[in-house]
């Protein structure tokens, strides 16, 4: 039985040859039939050209922009060259709620439905709900793709329509008609909520084909937003799974509204009925494809501690909700509830207690293998710590791979938080720079430095935008120096990249919650090197997927690359 999902190949040749990709806002009526040749649009586009109706096109990199090439790679660009030229890309074949049955293709690479808020409100973290189902329309309309969640390849699906873009529409998932019995089995689903949740989407799947599916994310990115030549891109490497599956998310932030004015003026009123959670409460994540929220008890996939906690936080919240004027986004992060009292002889893991933080000023301790962070709850750290010690140890061993006789002594580590990377790698160095946009975070960086006894000195960590550090450690001998780049989803810049490519280290490791806008940057790396390297390059040596977040369709990537 095969549990690999395999995504279409996508067109190897670059669209944008065929295609106007354009990313900003575009009229209709740009496109002029006449010069280009073509029958003219039908009525109902005529029609709606001269109204001039405005249509927003994806930014660069965005989920937006992904999917519009997932949509692309599905219809084929003839197809999708075609509607351009008659005007037709934005008439969508369904109407509003309509109805329609139709066989799925293929998974999207990415997040559809964007103007979900996301579940957990952090812009370093995934969108929600990747990973949609993409169906061509049936023959008897015309061409045009349907994006839903939840479904799977080769699975027919009915689903009702709720909003159209360009050459695809938006809608929900009415019932699987014909299951594809080799990949979903309903009985792995672990969560109450899972199909309304807009949090999870691959729960029905075996971990196995979760990891295939994001392997070939990976591989999808690299093709769509490198700009590399195939030959440059080495095999995707077997994702690396994460030891937890459910229980892992350290970090979760529900959220919801105030009373209505409907119910608060029925309160004034002495109407309203205090004793039970009013019916219009609900206290959770978003719900798939709506605005609104989901109530929930319980999340399968975040640790014991916050999931003991979420009870008497709802509690409280139902107790007191007439107190609040506006809704509320929580916070629930898990924590170590102290330091060890002597840090030469630390605890073993299972013996050390941990506590639910839900004050964003409240400090939060985390341990990995031996090494231990603190920060403020509002701050960025990774939210599975299962994953960290098997992440930090492969970003090690690929900076040091053993065929390599002497390795780098000194460490760059750009987007450095409160110095996950720097102090997981400074045993393996001579010195360590961090930088870091939040001084907040670097704060705690450079404490953390001190709590795990680093000799002073070794470690030196500045605030501000990342491009600044190479002016800082122009003494590091480059070919001894490795940097590590983990920048936020929309990635790094071209002012860092230009000088990355001036100081030329010996390696570059690069991880990222967004494989596609890592894929731009590691093609900027390769070919501004490539060009101005006097002779020198940077090979990509490795690429693979980390599962951070299981039963989601979100990926983290890293890539390895070396100078030669
Ligand atoms: C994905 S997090 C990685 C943090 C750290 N490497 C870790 O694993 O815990 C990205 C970090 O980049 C920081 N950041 C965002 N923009 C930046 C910039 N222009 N220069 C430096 N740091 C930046 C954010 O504050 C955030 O801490």
């Amino acid at each position: 039985m095969s549990t690999r999902v395999r995504s279409p190949t996508s067109d190897p040749a670059p669209l944008e040859k065929k295609i106007r990709l354009d990313h900003h806002t575009i009229d209709e009526a740009d496109i002029s039939i006449e010069d280009l040749g073509v029958p003219g649009p039908s009525k109902k586009a005529s029609k709606k050209s001269k109204k001039k109706q405005k249509h927003i096109l994806p930014e660069p990199y965005s989920t937006g922009d992904v999917l519009w090439r997932d949509v692309v790679a599905l219809l084929g660009s003839d197809v999708v060259e075609n509607a351009l030229q008659h005007g037709t890309e934005w008439t969508s074949p369904f109407d509003h709620r309509e109805e329609v049955e139709v066989v799925v293709s293929t998974l999207s690479s990415n997040g559809a439905h964007m103007y979900v808020l996301p579940l957990f409100v952090n812009a370093d973290e995934p969108p929600r709900a990747s990973g949609d189902a993409l169906a061509r329309s049936p023959a008897s309309h015309p061409p045009w793709v349907i994006v839903a969640p939840f479904a799977l390849p080769r699975e027919r699906i009915r689903v009702r329509v709720y909003r159209s873009s360009r050459l695809h529409s938006f809608a929900d998932l009415v019932e699987v008609i014909t299951p594809n019995p080799d990949l979903r089995d309903d009985s792995r689903v672990e969560c109450r909520y899972f199909g309304k949740c807009s949090g999870c989407q691959y729960q029905m799947l075996s971990y196995d084909t979760q990891l295939g599916i994001k392997r070939d994310v990976v591989i999808k990115a690299y093709q769509n937003f490198s700009n590399l030549p195939n030959e440059s891109i080495p095999d995707v490497l077997p994702t690396i799974a994460s030891p937890l599956q459910y229980g892992y998310r350290t970090k979760i932030t529900p959220h919801f509204e105030a009373a209505p004015k409907k119910a608060r003026t029925q309160a004034e009123s002495g109407s309203a009925d205090f004793s039970d959670k009013p019916n219009w409460l609900k206290i959770g994540f978003n719900e798939i494809g709506r605005r609104t929220v989901l109530d929930i008890e319980e999340c399968p996939i975040s640790t014991p501690v916050l999931n003991a906690a979420l009870g008497p936080i709802r509690e409280d919240i139902i107790k007191n909700i007439w107190s609040y004027k506006k809704g509320v986004s929580l916070l629930l992060r898990d924590s170590i509830e102290h330091l060890p009292s002597d840090m030469s002889a630390i605890p073993a893991p299972e013996d050390e207690k941990h506590v639910c933080i839900t004050n964003h000023k409240e400090t939060v301790r985390e341990r990995v293998d031996s090494t231990y962070f603190e920060f403020p709850g509002h701050s960025f750290f990774q939210n599975n710590n299962s994953v960290l010690v098997p992440l930090t140890s492969y970003v090690r061993d690929a900076i040091f791979p053993s065929s390599k006789l002497s390795g780098p002594t000194h460490l760059v580590d750009a987007y450095c938080g409160s110095g996950l990377f720097s102090l997981m790698l400074a045993p393996y160095f001579e010195t360590v720079a961090g930088i870091e946009l939040s001084a907040e975070s670097i704060k705690s960086a450079t404490e953390n430095a001190v709590i795990n006894r680093l000799p002073e000195g070794k470690c030196s960590f500045l605030a501000g935008d990342a491009a600044n550090i190479f002016s800082t450690v122009s003494h590091f001998p480059p070919d001894k120096t490795a940097l590590i780049i983990d920048p936020p989803r929309k990635g790094s810049d071209e002012p860092f990249i230009q000088q990355l490519v001036r100081f030329a280290c010996s390696t570059v490791v690069y991880v990222s919650c967004n494989v596609h806008t890592q894929a731009r940057d590691v093609g900027m790396i390769m070919d501004m090197m490539e060009r101005e390297g006097g002779g020198r390059k940077y090979v990509l040596e490795s690429l693979r997927g980390f599962d951070l977040f299981p039963q989601t369709a979100h990926v983290e990537s890293v890539a390895v690359l070396r100078l030669v």
